[in-house]
């Protein structure tokens, strides 16, 4: 199908002006591909006092959305409680000051999630690859990457009617049967909630401190996937690319191609711009006006969202949907 027939019809790409908090870097999962992880001990948990100076700082500077990222503690473990309510009070938090949060923090117990949607205007899991496969390899210590637990996570957001981000990691040892296959699987879920706003197709960058050390994903492969995963998915999904991830090889003609090549294949949002990519330590986020250098002469016109999408309002606790009203009418 021609993309031009679809939503992405305008020319128009969209970011979210964000910024990440990050309740902890420890995790009891070991991707071996991750670059953000530290060992439980080894690094003190954001405070909410702390949280709240950083928070105030950036009101008034345009940032909307507050992303919540964090390591994961296990399950059973007596200190989850605690990690939960961190999070839930840094959400709270970011609402109460007039922010939007956006919670990312890996899978969550049917009652965390519920309670998560009080104060969260989107969620976000990444699928990552369906294949169990990856349970040998990159995922083999990372009990939290097994693909019916995050699938039931999917599910469980859309029974729950969060708007939802997802999203695939390319390059980490999959098939290309294996991307197909992936997309198929949240387009089906797509199909039964209608709850899934975003799909980040994110290409498997090398950092410094991860273990994993392979090639990055390659930029050809990328536009390959996004012009398929357009094909693959229900048109209401927004395709999101990282441009940070995408805009780092070759010299400065060839990066400015790259990006346009991606967008020419469908993506249409480049996802949270922060100050620092908390994942990708080692790749930092374009300013947006560099961004509007390389895109706008090709004909695109690049404008800050909300991270939830205008068809989901009516789908927010009250309290939220008054904050993001007043960001609808630009009072912020
Ligand atoms: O800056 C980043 N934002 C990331 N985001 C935020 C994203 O770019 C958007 O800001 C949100 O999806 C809101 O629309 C994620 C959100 C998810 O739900 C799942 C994974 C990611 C991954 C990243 C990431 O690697 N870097
Ligand atoms: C928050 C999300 O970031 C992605 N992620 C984790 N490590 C990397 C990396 N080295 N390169 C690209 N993406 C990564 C995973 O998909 C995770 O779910
Ligand atoms: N730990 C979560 C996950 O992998 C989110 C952050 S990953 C750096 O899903
Ligand atoms: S990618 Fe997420 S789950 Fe995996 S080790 Fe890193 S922080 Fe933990």
């Amino acid at each position: 199908m021609d993309v031009s027939d679809s939503q992405s019809d305008s020319h128009i790409i969209t970011y979210s002006p964000a910024y990440t908090l990050v309740p902890t870097y420890e995790c009891f999962n070991r991707c071996s591909y991750c670059n953000f992880r530290a060992e439980a001990g080894s690094s003190p948990w954001l405070s909410v006092e702390d949280a709240e100076n950083q928070l105030r700082l950036l009101q008034c500077q345009g940032v909307c959305e507050i992303l919540i990222l964090s390591g994961e503690v296990h399950p059973r473990s007596s200190r989850r409680k605690a990690w939960f309510q961190l999070i839930y009070d840094l959400c709270d938090l970011a609402l109460s000051l007039g922010f939007l949060p956006h919670t990312n923090v890996g899978p969550l117990s049917w009652e965390e999630m519920a309670r998560l949607k009080q104060v969260n205007v989107s969620m976000g899991l990444m699928l990552e690859q369906l294949t169990p496969e990856l349970l040998k390899t990159v995922h083999c210590y990372a009990p939290s990457k097994i693909p019916e637990v995050r699938l039931q996570q999917l599910q469980w957001a859309g029974e729950l009617g969060i708007p939802f981000t997802t999203g695939l990691l390319f390059g980490i040892g999959e098939t290309e049967q294996d991307w197909w296959e992936s997309l198929n699987a949240i387009a089906q879920i797509h199909g039964e909630y209608g709850h899934i706003q975003e799909v980040i197709l994110q290409p498997y960058s090398e950092g410094t401190t991860e273990i994993f050390h392979s090639q990055s994903f390659g930029l050809n492969h990328l536009v390959k996937v996004i012009r398929k995963a357009r094909q693959i998915l229900p048109l209401d999904i927004t395709i999101q690319i990282p441009p940070n991830l995408v805009d780092t090889v070759g010299n400065l003609p060839q990066r400015s191609s790259a990006l346009l090549a991606c967008l020419e294949a469908g993506a249409r949002d480049l996802g949270g711009i922060s100050p620092k990519d908390e994942v990708n330590p080692d790749y930092p986020h374009p300013h947006s006006y560099r961004l509007r250098e390389v895109i706008e002469p090709a004909g695109w016109k690049l404008v800050a969202r909300l991270p939830v999408y205008p068809k989901y309002d009516s789908w927010l606790p009250a309290r939220l949907q008054r904050v993001v009203e007043r960001w609808r009418i630009g009072d912020r």
